[in-house]
């Protein structure tokens, strides 16, 4: 029986294991995807970014198992809703900015979440919708209860942020897909056992049938 276990655990010195989690950025333009991946990695809000797509580290212990999250922050192409299947295949969760003053870009959310949810169940893709640029709401232009809905129906997580303002926020939102990642794959890894178990079931008493 071939399992897939896309867990990739690594065992460091002294057996103790490093879990690795993908988790890919994905959004309209200037909505602060790497305002956010700056402020999770260095605490810090620089302001101005140049346009660069990377894919960058960080280790962190959550419930005292060290975990490497990487991070692909990508670039918004002309057409901000597209998304390549490379960048699909690598993403273990996946993260979808909007900017609460910029309502095409949570058009684009809603459209790239059609994309990632294309013919898989919601439950095997852990989402999680993230409105930034909580600080200006004197713009804001799409209401926290319309985001909200649109987790809801579509099973995903939902926080809005400031990046510029919070670290905190920032970090609530990654360690949640990361909760989210784990728990997706603890439950592929039981249906699997589960399968196996009926499988072998069904071959012991096919045999004695057969007999
Ligand atoms: N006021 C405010 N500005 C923000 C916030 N987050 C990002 N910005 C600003 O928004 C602009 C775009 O931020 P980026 O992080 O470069 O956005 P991006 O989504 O990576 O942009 P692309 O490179 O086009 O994909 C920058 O001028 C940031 O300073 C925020 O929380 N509040």
């Amino acid at each position: 029986m071939v399992v897939e276990d896309r867990s990739r655990v690594e065992v460091m010195e002294g057996n103790q294991q490093r879990v690795e989690v993908n988790i890919l950025l994905l959004g309209g333009r200037s909505v602060g995807k790497t305002a956010l991946t700056v402020r999770f990695l260095t605490r810090r809000f620089i302001g101005e970014y140049g346009d660069i797509e990377s894919i960058y580290s960080r280790v962190d212990r959550i419930d005292g198992q060290e975990t490497c999250i990487n991070i692909w922050d990508s670039l918004a192409g002309l057409n901000s809703s597209s998304i390549s299947d490379k960048q699909l295949q690598w993403a273990d969760g996946t993260i979808l900015v909007y900017d609460i003053c910029d309502r095409g870009s949570f058009e684009a959310v809603r459209q790239q979440l059609q994309l990632i949810r294309r013919g898989r169940k919601p439950s095997s893709v852990p989402v999680v919708i993230v409105g930034n640029k909580r600080d200006l709401q004197q713009h804001r232009r799409v209401s926290g209860e319309e985001g909200q809905l649109l987790a809801l129906t579509e099973r995903c997580g939902f926080f809005e942020v400031s990046a510029a303002e919070t670290y905190h926020g920032v970090l609530l939102v990654f360690h949640q897909l990361v909760d989210l990642v784990r728990e997706t794959r603890a439950l592929r890894k039981s249906v699997a056992r589960v399968k196996g178990i009926v499988r072998t079931v069904s071959a012991v008493f096919g045999k004695k049938r057969a007999e």
